[in-house]
């Protein structure tokens, strides 16, 4: 790592109020999944109170030792009467042993949904200290200067929460606002241009939580705050609120909604190899179209990317996936479909699936496991068939778009058509 990162000072962001936090410029891929080009940082901060410090989030484990060095510089440990764990997970928690063992004194502040994840990290160690349980609302006095607790479930964990500083307006709002982007400058106003890094960091972290989203920037809102302090990336002290609209803006949907608003959308995708599955599809397709109040929609994916997808996918109320069996599976493109939607939210949507196959036939099970486990409904059993599908064959997938497409519209009874029009 270079050395200007390691040996830059602790930030005094506001009067008794430091950055205390760790960089990690090197980093390329964090938690597995996303990419950064160009590092992150890991943001504690130390509040200086007339009656003791409280310390917000610490560094992951690794960095502890910028951690420290910059906490020594501006506090003892003696000194801390309170240390407040907005999340739990290790890029934020990973130093908490060793502060704890170092300031056994001071009252650890988590969320009631934190604690099971507090045990898990201090294991036998958390009976040595003292921690409050906190609730939306509740507040920690440090002597003339109070953090309230701002519960934000699922942004990023169940446990999550911000704090704020309610005499400077500073909000500490740990993941929210985040972004992956190391630069030593910190603040929004001079740091070069995070804007990518500030989106890319929603889109896989708190996308698939958009309604949560919601609901923790009604809460922020009226908080007015006057410089939002993340735990990565900038420290937004130039038009925070700015950010806070974006949220806004990134928890609606990127498309035009074509449908009505009593209109269901249902997608249907499929690959085939030999047109058996390909078939079904096309009958699937003709069956759910002939309910009204239904928007059906047919792509075969063998047409490209499955990316622009999951976009469609995020604003629909159901999805039927066909795969013919390969090689005792379900093919890849399928499977990277399906696998992308962790970035969205598909609890309580309709999934069903379909396919081909000629003697063993695990594609359609399967993708109705991953439909559950993406937490679905998959009201109906999936339809297979052996080799290419007779006329008998054919009408009963028609019966089986119908019955998903009834589900949708909350129809007992299809309309009549000609499917010799379509
Ligand atoms: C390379 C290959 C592997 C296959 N493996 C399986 C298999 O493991 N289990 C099975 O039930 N059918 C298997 N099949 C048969 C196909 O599922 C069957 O031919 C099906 O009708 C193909 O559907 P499609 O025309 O939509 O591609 C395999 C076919 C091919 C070409």
């Amino acid at each position: 790592m270079s050395s200007t990162f390691a040996s830059k000072p602790p930030e005094e962001i506001a009067p008794g109020v430091n950055w205390i936090g760790a960089f990690d410029p090197d980093l390329r891929t964090f938690d597995l999944i996303l990419k950064t080009a160009n590092g992150t940082t890991y943001n504690a901060y130390a509040i200086q109170g007339a009656e003791g410090v409280a310390i917000i989030d610490t560094v992951k484990e690794a960095f502890a030792e910028q951690f420290f060095a910059r906490l020594e510089a501006v506090t003892t440990y003696d000194a801390i009467t309170a240390v407040v764990l907005n999340h739990l997970e290790l890029d934020h928690a990973g130093a908490l042993p060793e502060l704890m063992r170092r300031a056994p004194q001071a009252h650890i502040y988590v969320s009631q949904r934190g604690l099971k994840l507090l045990q898990a990290t201090l294991k036998d160690e958390l009976a040595n200290y003292h921690y409050t349980l906190t609730d939306d609302g509740d507040t920690l006095d440090l002597g003339g200067r109070t953090v309230k607790f701002v519960l934000t479930p699922y942004l990023h964990w169940p446990e999550t929460k911000c704090s704020f500083l309610v005499e400077d307006r500073i909000l500490f709002s740990c993941d929210v606002f985040g972004a992956h982007f190391c630069d030593e400058r910190l603040y929004n106003d001079l740091v070069g241009d995070f804007r990518f890094s500030f989106e890319y960091y929603f889109k896989h972290i708190m996308r698939p939580f958009k309604k949560w989203v919601l609901q923790a920037m009604d809460k922020i809102e009226p908080l007015a705050p006057l410089m939002i302090a993340p735990s990565h990336g900038p420290i937004l002290r130039e038009r925070p609120m700015d950010y806070v609209k974006s949220y806004r803006t990134l928890s609606g949907s990127h498309l035009p909604n074509e449908l009505s608003a009593r209109e269901k959308s249902l997608l249907i995708f499929y690959m085939s190899a030999y047109g058996a599955t390909a078939d079904m599809a096309r009958s699937v397709y003709e069956g759910a179209s002939s309910i009204e109040g239904v928007r059906v929609s047919l792509y075969d994916l063998q047409g490209g990317e499955v990316e622009p997808f999951v976009d469609l996918i995020e604003g629909a109320d159901g999805m039927i996936f066909g795969s013919p069996t390969i090689n005792g599976d379900a093919v890849k493109p399928i499977w990277d479909l399906l696998a992308s939607l962790v970035a969205i939210d598909t609890r309580g949507k309709i999934g069903a699936a379909f396919g081909s196959f000629g003697w063993s036939g695990e594609a359609v099970p399967m993708i109705e496991d991953r439909l559950r486990g993406l937490k679905m409904r998959v009201p109906e059993k999936g339809k297979r068939i052996k080799f290419h599908p007779t006329e008998q064959e054919l009408d009963d997938c028609r019966q089986y778009g119908q019955a998903i497409a009834e589900l949708l519209a909350g129809k007992a009874r299809p309309k009549v058509i000609d499917f010799a029009e379509l």
